[in-house]
């Protein structure tokens, strides 16, 4: 259902269901000068795809990192889980890849894997559940740093995927990936979902839309739009998710720009051009640090890596 009241169209806001893995309650982020995030509130719900959309700097990346509890919070409150985001609790349950591939160069993708799944407590079999479910098992003794970028992409999906997190939350997993890699990630979203994880997946892509259970849209930090495809066409009168985000956008009071892209392009083009985030893939899960320091470095730093991650962007 939708609300047309206020600036946006969404729902659950009011009435979270009593089995949502995420709830954001009045989230206001500053970033420097910016308002990243404005005053959101929503709720995911266990075992569905939810997909975040937005043009490029419309916070998705932000509202990722609240989730996974390595962004400091101007206002509101975040409860994953049923625990405060940032939790301890929460760090082997939550898998986070990051827009940047964050497996070890100088270790194959086993002993990448080896490595991530003893930080995490994960059985030994595990290692090999996850190359098969990433399509991985011909690279197992590849360098990380002789893979493809895309190859490179399914390893971090890979690393996060160890000790199987209740929630994925997958900043831009497809970025920079052709149409039959991609549509091959998402079957493999599809099947986690349907073994019961909750994904929470960032992308620039309006095809990709369409494989969601659920969607989020954000424009300069504001919730413009919350639910399903389905009822986001129907509520809008239109026949496709673009299309629906295009009548939201304009009634949006306080829009300013045009959001019309053909299906299949990225909303923003320079977007597709990702930057790389601070934190590594399974960060938050691990405190392990990017693929720039040694294992060791990492596991040294494991500590104070998730808070150190929030405090250095914040001066960035
Ligand atoms: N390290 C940082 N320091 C200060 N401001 C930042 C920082 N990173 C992002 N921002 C600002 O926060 C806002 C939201 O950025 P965010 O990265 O969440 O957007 P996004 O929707 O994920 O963008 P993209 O699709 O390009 O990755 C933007 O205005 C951006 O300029």
């Amino acid at each position: 259902m939708m609300n047309n009241g206020g600036h946006g169209a969404h729902r659950a806001d009011k009435t979270p269901s009593p089995n949502a893995a995420i709830l954001v309650d009045g989230l206001t982020i500053k970033r420097g000068h910016q308002t990243a995030l404005d005053s959101i509130t929503l709720s995911v719900p266990t075992g569905r795809i939810t997909g975040l959309l937005g043009p490029s700097g419309c916070g998705k990346s932000t509202l990722m990192r609240s989730i996974v509890g390595v962004q400091q919070l101007t206002a509101g409150t975040i409860t994953v889980l049923g625990s405060p985001a940032g939790s301890a609790s929460l760090r082997k349950q939550i898998g986070y890849v990051t827009q940047a591939p964050s497996v070890y160069d100088d270790l194959t993708v086993r002993q990448n894997l080896r490595y991530f799944g003893r930080i995490l407590g994960a059985p030994a079999s595990d290692v090999d559940r996850v190359l098969s479910i990433t399509n991985l098992e011909d690279k197992a003794t590849t360098l990380a740093g002789s893979l493809s970028g895309g190859q490179r992409s399914r390893a971090s999906l890979a690393a996060a995927l160890m000790g199987t997190p209740q929630l994925l939350v997958l900043d831009e997993p497809t970025v920079g990936l052709d149409p039959v890699l991609r549509n091959e990630l998402w079957d493999v979203f599809h099947s986690l979902r349907d073994a019961g994880q909750t994904i929470v997946v960032s992308s620039h892509v309006m095809d990709e839309a369409e494989r969601c259970d659920d969607l989020i849209l954000l424009r300069d930090g504001r919730l413009v739009a919350h639910d399903s495809p389905e009822h986001l066409t129907a509520a809008t009168g239109t026949s496709s998710v673009e299309d629906a985000f295009i009548t939201l956008v304009t009634k949006d009071s306080r829009a300013g720009a045009h959001l019309g892209t053909p299906l299949g392009t990225p909303l923003d083009a320079t977007s597709a051009d990702t930057t790389a985030d601070s934190t590594a893939t399974v960060a938050s899960r691990t405190g392990a640090t990017p693929s720039k320091a040694t294992p060791t470095e990492a596991t040294a730093t494991s500590a104070t890596a998730v808070e150190a991650a929030s405090n250095d962007e914040e001066q960035s």
